[in-house]
């Protein structure tokens, strides 16, 4: 047959053009691994090596290896990509190369974007009438792909063209990668290895090794690598705060060494504060390249799924009763399902446990919006264009739509030139919903358990006999979406304002009326003057003792300086002779009559305990104040993290969501700007201002009822006592304790919890759709360095 002929051609090229690889691959990966160390070895030895290593507390070759095991998965996954990306090019060029003209129908099923799926289908459905769905599909016209193949002339040939492709391609992938991985390499990696890495501990054992060696820029680089997906690691967290104040330490060790696994996040985050500043050029432009780097980052995802050790789901594996075409079916849906869910793990942040709804055409949204208010007109539309495949009757895009073209005027040309979406909006929309009616195709008639990952997905996509339930399903997610809403305008905290202040000449100076909301109050008198200059004494002596203090740029803005001390840590420095004694006390003792004022005031039904205190000063940096338009501590809520565009709250890591109650006790009036202010949800209407003075003392519920930020400090130092409490014993914070043990004080007893256990996995309460990891993190033996605090 013919077909043998090209075939033995085709594997011969594909060899010639794959042989050139090796080269290609040492510099595409930007590492010497295959080029000075043979062929790559396998990460998960390296890594079990590295660890041992630890234990045995050989610090130099623990960091060799543990460094070894993180450069050698990132060269295999960039191995990985080249030789899918490699494989496909040769295939094309190859058979255009040889002049297959005739198999016009099969180059183009099998480069097309489901090409996968569809050789498999032509497999499956090559026995077409046995398939009662097919035949039912073909009588109602209806397009359905399966059965489009064997629509074509060819009939039996069709399924020796797809396996041939089939094999094809495993062939150069399984030859191409094998030539720059040792065979032990290609065994599957397991799963608990996979969770060690995805959730970074590689560099959790990292940051303690390189403390051993003295290396502080790499430990603090490490330590801050982990902490950013573990954003509730207390330990790391003060860690952290030990490496910011160790000599030789200096603020750019602190990068995320991951970074372009989540450059789309940065640049997320760097459109959103243009936007901010209404910088719309600017805006416009990050919005355009987060979107790219968004469909970049899906694309690596999906080739990993076609690339990387396939598992099929556990009924459907080796052992299921299946016959061949049912399992390669499971295989290719599988794929498709797994491409799918890309769309989750893409738009996940590092350390959250859900992902952001329609993450790709919410940033469409803000880039039209963008450009309109650009000046770029015809960007807006295109960019309208795009999202409006997404949500085609959506009615406020419609009219948006129509406002553009209203101010283009008639300006025909660029009429014409923007009318239509950008392609590769367009391709990634067409493509996702050929996958989408596959998958539902294998949901309806294969048992094959799919989960949608979208909300846009348009109903005709759908099933008729999956209809109902696929409704039922989206109402469902609506309606707990709604009362999730409702909810957080109720403020279910427990708390209600307007109980007794005990204690004399202090006043209700703002209530929640004047105050215009919810369990917030302003209180006047909590201090006198000689305790506001004691305490910002103790704030300038535990500055100069240079221990706990030292300020650095604030976390929220680089124009000022920010400094923090807690309780504890002024405990120690009075112990030290740094500070007085009695300074330090009086610090705790604030804390007790704030509780005791406001546990009063919100009527607060339990015990409340600390959660955490520290007396933060911000002060402006001189010279750096012309044109500021930021803000001293943006806009946000304490114990969820606000999402202005829909209004929802996430109550999810790294917001501190057992916080139940805040307060501020301001000290001091000698600064410009610092107001704090209460906004709506929209963080944008300020809803009550409150100047700081000495004596004063803000307290409010800490949940999505009360958004809040600080306005700009542009000159002096601004101090203030900020405290927030818990209702839960098992939150209360032992740090505390710890410098109540020190001065002998009974405290709040003793706690051995971390906020990072009984939170870490909790469920987020919106769709049971974005929670990756979850199952494999169950009962699993992680490896943890057990030392992970320095
Ligand atoms: O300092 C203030 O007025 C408020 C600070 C604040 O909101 C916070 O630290 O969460
Ligand atoms: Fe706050």
């Amino acid at each position: 047959m013919a077909l043998d002929v090209h075939r033995f051609a085709v594997y011969v090229a594909l060899h010639s053009i794959i042989l050139s690889f090796s080269t290609l691959i040492s510099t595409a990966s930007g590492s010497s691994l295959t080029s000075t160390l043979g062929p790559l070895q396998p990460y998960d030895l390296l890594y079990y090596s590295g660890v041992r290593a630890y234990f045995k507390q050989e610090w130099d070759k623990a960091a060799e290896l543990l460094e070894k095991s993180l450069a050698s998965k990132e060269a295999m996954r960039r191995l990985r990509r080249q030789c899918h990306d490699d494989c496909l090019a040769a295939g094309t060029d190859i058979l255009s190369k040889l002049g297959i003209t005739s198999l016009r129908h099969y180059i183009y099923y099998i480069f097309s974007p489901v090409s996968f799926l569809t050789a498999i289908s032509s497999l499956l459905m090559g026995r077409r009438k046995k398939s009662y769905t097919c035949y039912t599909y073909m009588l109602s016209n209806q397009p359905n792909p399966w059965c489009m193949v064997v629509d074509s002339e060819g009939g039996s040939v069709w399924d020796l063209w797809a396996l041939d492709w089939v094999q094809k391609r495993a062939e150069c992938v399984r030859f191409c990668v094998g030539r720059s991985v040792s065979p032990v390499g290609l065994l599957p990696v397991s799963m608990d290895i996979e969770y060690e890495f995805s959730t970074r501990n590689p560099y959790n054992f990292l940051q303690v090794v390189y403390y051993k060696l003295d290396k502080l820029q790499k430990a603090a680089a490490a330590a801050h690598t982990f902490f950013v997906a573990n954003p509730s690691h207390l330990e790391m967290r003060n860690n952290i705060e030990k490496y910011r104040r160790m000599q030789g330490v200096t603020e750019d060790a602190f990068q995320d060494r991951e970074l372009d696994k989540e450059m789309h996040w940065a640049l997320y985050d760097s459109a959103l504060l243009s936007e901010a500043s209404s910088d719309w050029p600017m805006a416009a432009r990050k919005w355009r390249e987060t979107v790219n780097e968004t469909l970049r980052q899906t694309e690596d995802c999906r080739v990993h799924c076609q690339m990387s050790p396939q598992c099929l789901p556990e009924d459907r594996g080796v052992d299921s009763a299946d016959g061949a075409f049912e399992k390669a079916a499971v295989l290719s849906l599988s794929l498709l399902s797994c491409q799918q869910s890309c769309v989750t793990q893409v738009a996940m942040r590092p350390g959250r446990i859900s992902a952001q709804e329609d993450f790709l055409s919410t940033q469409l949204e803000h880039q039209h919006i963008a450009q309109f208010k650009a000046g770029d007109i015809g960007g807006a539309i295109q960019t309208l264009r795009s999202l409006l495949l997404f949500y085609p009757s959506d009615t406020d895009s419609l009219s948006n739509l129509q406002l553009y073209y209203e101010t283009l005027g008639g300006d025909t040309e660029s009429q014409e030139k923007y009318k239509q979406p950008a392609q590769e909006i367009v391709s990634y929309v067409s493509r996702s919903l050929q996958e989408k009616k596959l998958l539902y195709f294998g949901k309806e008639n294969l048992a094959f358990d799919f989960i949608d990952p979208d909300l846009w997905t348009p109903e005709d996509v759908v099933p008729e006999s999956l209809r109902e339930s696929w409704r039922a399903e989206k109402e469902k997610l609506n309606k707990k979406v709604k009362e999730e809403e409702k909810e957080e305008e109720m403020d279910d905290s427990g708390f209600y304002a307007g109980g007794p202040v005990p204690q004399v000449g202090v006043t209700i100076t703002m209530d929640d009326e004047a105050l215009s909301g919810t369990n917030r109050v302003v209180l006047d008198g909590v201090m006198t003057s000689k305790e506001c200059d004691t305490i910002l004494q103790l704030a300038t002596a535990a500055a100069s003792a240079g221990d706990g203090y030292r300020g650095r740029r604030s976390p929220h803005t680089p124009h000022e300086k920010f400094e923090g001390l807690t309780v504890l840590k002024a405990a120690k420095l009075a112990q030290d002779g740094m500070v007085n004694q009695s300074d330090a006390k009086l610090l705790h003792e604030l804390g007790e009559r704030v509780r005791t004022l406001l546990h009063s005031y919100f009527r607060s039904p339990a015990g409340l305990f600390f959660s955490f205190t520290h007396l933060v000063c911000r002060t402006a940096i001189t010279g750096d104040q012309e044109g500021r338009l930021d803000l001293s501590h943006p806009v946000h809520v304490d114990n969820c993290l606000l999402e202005p565009e829909t209004g929802h709250c996430w109550k999810e890591p790294p917001a501190f969501t057992h916080r139940d109650l805040s307060a501020v006790l301001y000290l001091n009036d000698n600064f410009d700007g610092g107001d704090l202010f209460f906004t709506n949800r929209d963080a944008k209407t300020v809803k009550a201002q409150v100047r700081p003075g000495c004596g004063r003392l803000v307290g409010f519920s800490s949940g999505p009822v009360n958004p809040h930020g600080v306005m700009a400090v542009t000159a002096g130092r601004r101090c203030a006592l900020a405290l927030w409490f818990t209702k839960e014993k098992l939150h209360r914070d032992v740090e505390r304790e710890e410098a109540e043990a020190l001065w002998g004080v009974g405290g709040q007893g003793v706690a051995s919890t971390t906020e990072a256990e009984g939170k870490g996995n909790s469920p987020s309460g919106r769709s049971g759709r974005s929670k990756p990891n979850k199952e494999r993190s169950k009962g699993r033996g992680r490896v943890t360095g057990g030392k992970d605090e320095l």
